[in-house]
C-alpha cells in the first residue's frame, strides 16, 4: 500500500544539535507518540512538528517522495523485533548498497573537507603546527639548559632557578596554547557556517531512491542514524591537531633521550611499538564494550515495550506471573550485559595503566642509572632530570589510545559520508520545461510495456502492463496480494522506477519531468489519513497556498462544517473518529483539486456508511477527475466505469464491471468470493 509515512527524529529545538538523531518510520502511534520530532509526508512535502513546542512548524523542507509503508514497517528502528509483524522488506535481502560499502577513509576526510569547508582543516593544522613548533622549542631548549646546567655544576656552577624560570614560562605557554587552540576550535565550528550534518543526513535518507532504502538494514540505518555531528566533527579535528603534537612530542623524547643513552632509546621505541598494538587492542576492547552496550539498550527496550504494550494481554489473559517473570530475565540480562562491559573496561584500564607504569619506571631507572654513571652528577641535578623525563614521559600515553581514536573518528565520519550519499532519486525540477503548470489537463493516463522490477534478482511486480485511462474515468484496481496492485501506483508516481516502458499523462512521459512536479500534480487519499498536531487549516494547508476562502468552501464540501478551519487536530488525529480522519483526507484532495486522484484503500477502515459518504462527496467535488481506486472490498468500486484486475504482475483484465462479470474470469472469482465472505 502507497502510504504517507512518517519520519521521526530526536533533533534538539532551535537549530542546536543533539548529539543524535534517530528516525522511525512507523504507522504505528505508540513509536511515533515517543519521538520529539515528527515528520509528516503530505503531497510529497516533508512537515517538520516539534512536539516539545507543542507547535506545528509546516516547513517546506524538501519535498520528501511518498513511503511505502511496508519500508515503514521495515525501516523502524525502534521495534523490538520480536513483536515485529513480518513486513515485505524484511523477506529482501540485507544488502548494503555499493554506495553503502564503497568508502575508503581518504573518502571521508575528503568528505570531511567537504562539509566543514577546507578553512576547518587548514585552522586545525595550523593550530597543531603552532602547538608543535613552540612547545618543542622551548622543551629542546629547555633540556639543553639542563645539560649544560649539569655540565657548569660539575664545575661548581649549577644555576637550578634559571631551570625553573624556563619551565615555568614553558608551563604557562602550554597552557595558553591549549586556551587558544580551544577557541579558534570553536570559532571555526561558529563561524565556518558549516552545514547541519544531521539535517544533510536526513535529507540523504529521504531523498535516496526506495530501492537503497529497502536494502538498508534496521541495524545500519540505526547506527548511522545515531552519529553524533560534534563529536565527529570535534574528533576529527581535534585530532589533526593533536596529531602535530603528539609527534612533536614524541620527537622531543626521542632526542633528549638519545642525548643520555642509547638503551633508553630503544626502550623507547620498544614502548611506542607495544603502545600502538595496545591501541590497537583498546580499540577492540572498546567496541566489544560498546556491543555489550548495545545489546542492553536492546534488552531495556524489550522491557520497556513488555511494560506497556504487553499491559492490556496481561490483564486480559491474567497472566501476571508469567509476565513479572519474563520482565525479570530480561532486567537480569541487561545487569548481566552491564556488569561484562564494566568487567571488561577495569580490565583495559587496568592493563593499560600497568604496561604504562612498568615501562616509564624501567625507562626512568636505567636513565637515571646511565646518568649517573656517565656524569657522576649530584643528587639534585638526577632529581631535575628525573623529574623532566617522568614529565615528558607520561605525555606519550596518548599514543595507547592513537590508533583506536583514528578508527573512531574516521568510522564515525565514513559512515556518515556514506549515508549522507546515498544514490539519489530523480531531480525533483527540470529546468526549462515550459507549459507544466497547467498539466495535466483533462487527466488521461496511459502505460505502455511497462515493466518494473524491486530487485535484479526478483521478477518483475510489473511485467510489460498497458492500458490507456480516458480522462474523468473512474477505475477500480483489484487483484489477489501480490499481484502488483500497489506497484502501478508505485510506478506512477516514480517511487520505483520503471525498468522498461513508459506511462505518460496527458501525452507527457512522466519520467521526463521532475519528481516533485510529477507528485504535486497527483491527489492521493491513503487508507489512513497524515495528520499532524495544530488546526485543521494547517492541517489542510501546512504551506500556506490556498486562500482562506477556498479552505472554508473545502471544509464545507467535506462536511466538516462542524469542525471549522480553527478546530485543533491531536497528534495523527487522535481526537477524531476514522471517518472524521478520512474526510480531513478528502477534505485536502477537494482543496487541491488535481486532475488525477488515487485512492489506496482509502475506505478500507471505515464503517459502510461513511464509505458511502465519502463516495458521494468525492463523485460531487471531484467530478471530473480520473480516480485510480485500488480496493480489497470490491463493495468500493463496483460503480467503477472499469475495472483493471492484476494478476502476476500483469492486466489480466480489463473493462466494464458488467463485462468481466459476464466473462466469468478472475473479477467474477473475487466477487463471488467477495460475497461468499460477507
Ligand atoms: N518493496 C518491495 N521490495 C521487493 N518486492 C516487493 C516490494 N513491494 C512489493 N514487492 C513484490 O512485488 C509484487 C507485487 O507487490 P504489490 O505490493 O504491488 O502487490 P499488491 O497487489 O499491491 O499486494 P497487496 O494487496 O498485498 O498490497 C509482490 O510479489 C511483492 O512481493
Amino acid at each position: 500500500m502507497v502510504q504517507s509515512s512518517i519520519w521521526n527524529g530526536m533533533l534538539s529545538n532551535h537549530g542546536v544539535l543533539s548529539d543524535k538523531i534517530r528516525i522511525i518510520a512507523s504507522n504505528d502511534r505508540k513509536y511515533i507518540d515517543r519521538c520529539d520530532i515528527e515528520v509528516n509526508i503530505v503531497d510529497g512535502h516533508a512537515l517538520v512538528v516539534e512536539k516539545s513546542h507543542r507547535a506545528v512548524a509546516a516547513t517546506d523542507v524538501e519535498p520528501v517522495s511518498t513511503i511505502d509503508q511496508n519500508i515503514s514497517q521495515g525501516a523502524s528502528a525502534d521495534i523490538s523485533r520480536e513483536n515485529q509483524k513480518p513486513a515485505k522488506a524484511t523477506s529482501i535481502p540485507q544488502r548494503r548498497t555499493a554506495a553503502v560499502v564503497e568508502s575508503s577513509q581518504l573518502q571521508a576526510m575528503r568528505y570531511y573537507i567537504k562539509v566543514c569547508g577546507a578553512r576547518s582543516l587548514v585552522f586545525a593544522l595550523l593550530m597543531g603546527l603552532v602547538s608543535f613548533a613552540l612547545p618543542t622549542v622551548l622543551r629542546l631548549r629547555r633540556m639543553e639548559l639542563l645539560h649544560s646546567s649539569i655540565n657548569a655544576q660539575s664545575h661548581g656552577d649549577f644555576e637550578p632557578r634559571q631551570y625553573a624560570r624556563m619551565s615555568a614560562i614553558h608551563t604557562a605557554i602550554d597552557i595558553c596554547l591549549s586556551w587558544v587552540q580551544l577557541a579558534v576550535r570553536e570559532w571555526v565550528y561558529i563561524a565556518s557556517n558549516r552545514p547541519n550534518l544531521q539535517t544533510a543526513l536526513l535529507h540523504s535518507l529521504s531523498h535516496t531512491k526506495m530501492s537503497v532504502l529497502w536494502n538498508l538494514s534496521e541495524h545500519h540505518l540505526e547506527g548511522v542514524i545515531r552519529c553524533s555531528e560534534r563529536a565527529t566533527l570535534e574528533g576529527i579535528h581535534n585530532f589533526a591537531t593533536d596529531s602535530a603534537r603528539r609527534f612533536a612530542t614524541i620527537a622531543m623524547s626521542l632526542y633528549s633521550t638519545y642525548k643520555v643513552s642509547v638503551t633508553a632509546l630503544v626502550m623507547m621505541v620498544a614502548f611506542g611499538i607495544i603502545a600502538a598494538n595496545t591501541g590497537q587492542h583498546t580499540y577492540k576492547v572498546l567496541r566489544t564494550v560498546q556491543n555489550c552496550k548495545i545489546q542492553k539498550l536492546e534488552v531495556k527496550k524489550k522491557i520497556t515495550y513488555n511494560l506497556f504494550s504487553g499491559s492490556l494481554t496481561v490483564r486480559v489473559f491474567r497472566t501476571f506471573d508469567s509476565f513479572k517473570n519474563r520482565i525479570r530475565e530480561l532486567n537480569s540480562e541487561a545487569l548481566r550485559i552491564e556488569q561484562l562491559a564494566e568487567a571488561i573496561m577495569d580490565a583495559r584500564s587496568f592493563s593499560q595503566e600497568a604496561i604504562q607504569q612498568l615501562v616509564v619506571l624501567t625507562l626512568v631507572g636505567i636513565m637515571i642509572l646511565k646518568f649517573r654513571q656517565d656524569t657522576g652528577a649530584d643528587a639534585v641535578a638526577v632529581q631535575l632530570y628525573h623529574e623532566t623525563l617522568v614529565k615528558a614521559l607520561p605525555l606519550l600515553s596518548p599514543l595507547l589510545n592513537f590508533r583506536s581514536e583514528l578508527n573512531n573518528h574516521v568510522r564515525a565520519l565514513q559512515e556518515y559520508c556514506d549515508n549522507a550519499n546515498l544514490a539519489p532519486e530523480g531531480p525533483r525540477h527540470i529546468q526549462g520545461l515550459v507549459g507544466m503548470d497547467d498539466w495535466p489537463q483533462r487527466g488521461s493516463i496511459q502505460f505502455s510495456r511497462c515493466c518494473l522490477r524491486y530487485s535484479s534478482e526478483r521478477d518483475p511486480a510489473l511485467n510489460s502492463v498497458s492500458f490507456q485511462i480516458n480522462p474523468g474515468e473512474h477505475i477500480g484496481i483489484v487483484g489477489r496480494t501480490g499481484s502488483g496492485k500497489s506497484s502501478l501506483i508505485n510506478a506512477l508516481f516514480r517511487i520505483v522506477e520503471l525498468e522498461s516502458g513508459t506511462i505518460t499523462i496527458d501525452g507527457v512521459d512522466v519520467s521526463q519531468i521532475g519528481l516533485h512536479d510529477l507528485r504535486k500534480k497527483v491527489s492521493t487519499v491513503p487508507q489512513e489519513a497524515a495528520l499532524f498536531e495544530g488546526t485543521l487549516r494547517k492541517n489542510l494547508d501546512p504551506f500556506d497556498e490556498y486562500a482562506e476562502a477556498d479552505i472554508v468552501a473545502a471544509i464545507r464540501d467535506a462536511r466538516l462544517e462542524d469542525f471549522g478551519p480553527n478546530k485543533w487536530i491531536e497528534n495523527r488525529g487522535s481526537n477524531l473518529s476514522a471517518g472524521q480522519q478520512q474526510l480531513i483526507s478528502i477534505c485536502r484532495a477537494i482543496l487541491r483539486h488535481r486532475k488525477i486522484v488515487v485512492f489506496d484503500e482509502a475506505t478500507a477502515s471505515i464503517d459502510a456508511e461513511t464509505a458511502r459518504l465519502v463516495k458521494s462527496i468525492v463523485n460531487q467535488k471531484l467530478k471530473g477527475s480520473t480516480f485510480l481506486t485500488i480496493a480489497h472490498r470490491l463493495e468500493a468500486i463496483m460503480d467503477s466505469d472499469k475495472i483493471l484486475v492484476m494478476s502476476d504482475g500483469r492486466v489480466a483484465e480489463f473493462g466494464m464491471p458488467e463485462e468481466l462479470l459476464a466473462k466469468k474470469g478472475i473479477f467474477y472469482q473475487l466477487k463471488h468470493a467477495d460475497n461468499g465472505s460477507k
